[in-house]
C-alpha cells in the first residue's frame, strides 16, 4: 500500500517499509511509535518489518535570499526534494499509492515500465511494487545527475533501473505502463504532442499512460481561486508567504500548466483511444490515457 516515503508527524524521515503484505498507515505508525521509544538514532527492526529510514532534510531554499534564477533540479533541490514535494503538491501521497494499484491493474507480464522524470524515484517504486511478480523491466529515467545519483542510492535494493537521460531521447518499447507524474509541465509546450505521440506508439495494445499535471484554468476568477487554494495548502504545510512568492517567481516559464481540455485533446491528438482525470486537487490533476 505504501512505497517507501513515510512521513510521521513532523519527523520528516524517509523509510521503507517492506514486510510480506503490505502495510497499512497504523502498522508504520506504530513501527515509527517503536523506533521513537528506543530513541532516535538507534536503527531498530520492529517485529515483522525490515525498517530502513534516513532524515528527510526539510525544504528550506526560499527561506533565503540566496538561490538561482529560474528553478533548476540541482543536488540542493534533490536534496530537499521529498519533502518539497510532499508539502507543494496536495494529493501527491494519495497519486503515488494509485499509480501503484494502477499498475497492478495494468502492468503486462514480461513487458516494460517507465516512469519518466522519475526524480528520486517514488514512483518507480510505485510500479515496481505494483507489478511484482510479472517479470517486469521497470526503468526510471531522469536528466538532473543530482536527482539520479539520489535515486539509485534510495532504489539500490530495488529491482530497478535508473537512467540519466533526456525522456524525449528515450526509446519506449514493449512497455504496458508509463508514467509522467508532475513531468510534462516542465517539457516546452512544442515538445509535448511528440513525447506523447512516442509513448502511444511504444506501447502494447492495452498499455496505458498515467499522468499528472499541474494544471491552469481558462476562466480568471476560477484560476485566481485554485491558486488561491494551493497557496494555503503550502502555507498550511508551513511555507511562508514569502517561501511561496520566491518560487512562484523562480517556477515562471518553467513549470508551465495547462488546461485539462488541452491535456485531453492533446492524449486523443497523440492517438490514445481515451482518456479521464481520475483525481484532482485544486489545480493538480491525475488523468489515465488508454491505447
Ligand atoms: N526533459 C527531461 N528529461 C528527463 N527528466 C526531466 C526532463 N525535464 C524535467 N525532468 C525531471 O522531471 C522531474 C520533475 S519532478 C517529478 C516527480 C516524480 N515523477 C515523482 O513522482 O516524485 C516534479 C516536480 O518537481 O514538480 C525532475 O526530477 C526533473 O529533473
Ligand atoms: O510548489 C509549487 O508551487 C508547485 O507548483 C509544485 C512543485 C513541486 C516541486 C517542484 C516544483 C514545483
Amino acid at each position: 500500500m505504501i512505497g517507501h516515503i513515510a512521513i510521521i508527524d513532523d519527523y520528516f524521515l524517509t523509510g521503507w517499509i517492506q514486510r510480506m503484505d503490505p502495510p497499512c498507515f497504523d502498522d508504520i505508525r506504530c513501527a515509527f511509535d517503536s523506533i521513537r521509544n528506543r530513541g532516535r538514532k538507534k536503527r531498530v527492526k520492529p517485529e515483522g518489518f525490515c525498517v530502513r529510514f534516513r532524515r528527510m532534510s526539510r525544504d528550506v531554499i526560499y527561506t533565503s535570499e540566496i538561490h538561482s534564477n529560474g528553478f533548476v533540479f540541482d543536488d540542493k533541490v534533490a536534496s530537499v526534494f521529498a519533502d518539497m514535494i510532499g508539502r507543494s503538491v496536495p494529493g501527491y501521497g494519495q497519486t503515488l499509492q494509485m499509480v501503484e494499484l494502477l499498475a497492478h491493474q495494468f502492468a503486462q507480464a514480461e513487458s516494460n515500465l517507465y516512469d519518466l522524470g522519475c526524480s528520486l524515484g517514488a514512483a518507480t517504486m510505485a510500479l515496481s511494487r505494483g507489478s511484482a511478480g510479472k517479470d517486469c523491466r521497470v526503468i526510471g529515467i531522469d536528466n538532473s545527475p543530482a536527482m539520479v545519483e539520489r535515486c539509485k542510492g534510495m532504489l539500490k535494493d530495488e529491482p530497478v533501473e535508473i537512467l540519466c537521460q533526456d525522456i524525449l531521447d528515450t526509446a519506449i518499447e514493449n512497455a504496458s505502463v508509463v508514467v509522467l507524474n508532475f513531468v510534462l509541465q516542465f517539457i516546452e509546450r512544442e515538445e509535448r504532442l511528440q513525447l506523447l505521440k512516442k509513448i502511444q506508439q511504444g506501447l502494447r495494445p492495452g498499455g496505458v499512460l498515467i499522468i499528472s499535471e499541474k494544471i491552469a484554468f481558462v476562466d480568471e476568477a476560477e484560476s485566481r481561486r485554485q491558486i488561491e487554494l494551493h497557496e494555503a495548502f503550502k502555507r498550511a504545510q508551513g511555507y511562508s508567504e514569502l517561501e511561496i512568492s520566491r518560487k512562484r517567481s523562480a517556477l515562471e516559464n518553467v513549470l508551465v500548466p495547462e488546461p485539462l481540455d488541452v491535456h485531453h485533446h492533446r492524449l486523443k491528438q497523440a492517438g490514445f483511444s481515451a482518456s479521464n482525470t481520475w483525481f484532482q486537487c485544486f489545480n493538480f490533476a491525475s488523468m489515465i490515457a488508454f491505447k
